[in-house]
């Protein structure tokens, strides 16, 4: 994962474009702030006149009335300003969030599937819930106050120098040592708040992957060892939590002692100076009274420096995601077939090579296809066998483009899949796989997610379609669930079981109506006779649609067309299952061990040439 390394303002103007429309209400509730402080600075002044001018015995009472009306009519004006501020600011900071998790969210589709085997889930789950969360209390209050809050300070500084300049001068004294720790603060801070977003992050995986695994940690009874790593790293993070408060402890101390200690100090000298004739009482405690408005934003200043810098942090952790390139996107001018309902669906690799993305990164990456060619044709079923790890998942998935081809090319018609606009292309080859995901949704929603548009937009075609879809896949039991095809089922929903699943999954597939259909071991989880019910009806329905499957059972290999063997990166042989299991030697192993369950094919093949010498040598003598 890249990390990001901006400064404040870099991080900010990344962040104006979102900002940009909602300007002109931040703008008005940064000057309500603004006025809500200037009228908090104005009521020592109030106080000024009055001690000097009224506060004297045979002073005209009627303006100690006046002043008490002004300072009540400044309270109720502050309050006022202060609420105008918040009606200002807090929806548009709620637009803003919304527009950036969109914005995330939108972008986190477009990505690759190569990012997403990279990232955890935890990690984006965390950026797009608590950093923009975050982001938004610091917009709608952080951001204002820090600017309202130093433009009190440099005014009441002012005002406290047009008062006395000695008195002032102690209170400067004591900014220079907050200054400076303010400094260090920054530094320190900022590299303690980002350990604290990530590690939360890792945490946020950490609960995902134990949530989805629940059933394997129990049934290995491994919960104690995941609780045991799980509070090893909540206690990470706890430690820096810890570490981030210190700091902004050490730094609020410091923050809050120097002014106190500057209004100790600055107390005796004013006694002095008014007992000399130098002040008058009225400026000295206008003086204070000014000097109390001014340390409450001084001692706010540590809280609203973190809330700045884990703003900072969080802007850097969004685009970190939002400036990883989408590296598989449609060309800019999609070459659309001329009539795409009548694409025949040749599906052709031509000295196709692919190694994942971190392999590339290496000096010397595994290609894990390595110059594969391989015909299908229009209309034709094949299944794709090959030892486990060679490859089958990956090449079923540069289909539609979920990951990208190295070298080489593949064509549907003669039409390389980069000239398709993806949408496009994902509309023609539709996939499903063993391992499969229903959406927290109706069975109706799950399975019509790809349905075309137009077939959607009639609900009596839908309907229809949804019928067949489930029929074809042998997924009538959806019916019989307790609200029938509107019964959720997914995450938040009814449990099915994995073949129920899998049913599911490999009707949507065909709801699509594809042109090319690629299927990984979809059926792995049905008994014999219900997969070849299912193939059978595939035929019948998909009658035009080539069909790619990877094969993990013989059963599946015998009802396919032709067999293709994947074998060291390249497709070996293609055939029927009964030529290859003439011809092929591999392919015998193969097979047998697509019987036998998982073994190690290639000490068996050894075995095997092994035996089959001695057979040949004993023959021969
Ligand atoms: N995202 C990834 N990054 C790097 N390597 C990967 C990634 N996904 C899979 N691999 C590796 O690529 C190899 C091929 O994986 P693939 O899933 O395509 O094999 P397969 O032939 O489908 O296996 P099986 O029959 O067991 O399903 C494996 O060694 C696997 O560890």
């Amino acid at each position: 994962m890249a990390q990001t390394q901006s400064t404040f303002l870099h991080a900010l103007t990344r962040l104006y474009p979102h900002l940009k429309p909602i300007m002109p209400r931040l703008i008005m509730g940064f000057f309500s702030a603004l006025g809500a402080s200037i009228v908090a600075l104005a009521v020592p002044q109030v106080l000024k006149v009055l001690i000097n001018d009224s506060l004297h015995p045979g002073g005209p009472s009627s303006e100690v009335w006046i002043a008490v009306l002004a300072v009540l009519g400044l309270g109720i004006l502050e309050a006022g300003l202060i609420a105008l501020r918040r009606q200002f600011v807090i929806s548009p900071a709620t637009t803003v969030e919304n527009g950036l998790r969109v914005s995330l969210y939108r972008h986190l589709q477009d990505l690759a599937v190569d990012f997403h085997d990279r990232w955890g889930s935890g990690q984006l789950l965390s950026r797009a819930m608590a950093d923009l969360n975050f982001l938004r209390r610091w917009m709608a209050f952080g951001a204002i106050m820090l600017m309202v809050t130093t433009l009190t300070v440099i005014i009441g500084v002012a005002l406290m120098f047009s008062m006395s300049w000695q008195l002032a001068l102690v209170f400067l004294a004591a900014a220079v040592p907050i200054v400076a720790t303010g400094t260090r603060f920054r530094r320190n801070f900022l590299k303690v708040a980002r350990r604290s977003q990530d590690q939360a992050g890792d945490l946020a995986t950490a609960v995902e992957e134990s949530v989805h695994g629940i059933r394997v940690l129990k049934a290995f009874g491994r919960g104690r060892e995941a609780l045991e790593s799980f509070n090893a790293q909540a206690e990470e993070l706890r430690e820096t939590e810890i570490l981030k408060a210190r700091q902004l402890a050490f730094f609020s101390l410091i923050s809050t002692l120097l002014p106190e200690l500057a209004l100790g100090v600055g107390l005796v000298l004013g006694i002095a100076l008014t007992a000399s004739g130098q002040l008058s009482i009225g400026a000295l405690v206008a003086f204070f009274a000014t000097a109390a408005v001014v340390a409450g934003p001084v001692e706010a200043i540590g809280m609203l420096l973190s809330m700045a810098l884990t703003a900072k942090s969080a802007i850097d952790r969004h685009f970190e995601v939002m400036d990883t390139p989408v590296t598989i996107a449609s060309p800019e001018r999609p070459e659309r077939p001329e009539r795409p309902a009548h694409l025949r669906g040749a599906l052709s690799f031509r000295n196709v090579s692919f190694a994942f993305a971190d392999e590339l990164d290496k000096d010397t990456p595994h290609f894990l296809l390595r110059g594969l060619d391989l015909d299908l044709h229009p209309g034709e079923t094949m299944a794709l066998v090959g030892v486990t790890g060679s490859g089958k998942s990956a090449l079923l998935q540069l289909v539609p483009r979920l990951y990208e081809v190295t070298e080489g090319s593949i064509t549907i018609d003669g039409q390389d899949l980069r000239g398709f606009g993806l949408e496009e292309l994902r509309r023609i080859v539709s996939v499903a796989f063993e391992d499969t995901t229903l959406f927290s949704n109706s069975v109706r929603d799950n399975v019509l997610l790809g349905a075309p548009a137009d077939v959607l937009a009639d609900e009596e075609r839908a309907t229809a379609a949804l019928a067949e879809a489930l029929d074809v896949a042998q997924a009538h039991f959806a019916h019989s669930l307790p609200d029938g095809l509107d019964t959720r089922i997914g995450e938040e929903g009814l449990s099915l079981s994995g073949g129920q699943r899998q049913r599911i999954a490999l009707a949507r597939a065909i709801a699509a109506r594809p042109k090319v259909l690629v299927l990984d071991d979809p059926l792995s989880a049905l008994d014999v006779a219900t997969e070849e019910l299912v193939e059978t009806r595939l035929r019948e329905v998909l009658r035009d649609t080539t069909t790619l499957i990877v094969a993990h059972r013989p059963s599946t290999v015998a009802l396919a067309d032709r067999v293709a063997l994947l074998q060291d990166g390249r497709i070996a042989d293609v055939g029927t299952h009964s030529e290859l299991l003439a011809r092929n030697e591999h392919y015998r192993y193969v097979i047998a061990s697509l019987d036998t369950g998982p073994v190690d094919l290639d000490s068996e093949l050894e075995e095997e040439r092994e035996l089959g010498n001695e057979l040949e040598d004993e023959v021969n003598a």
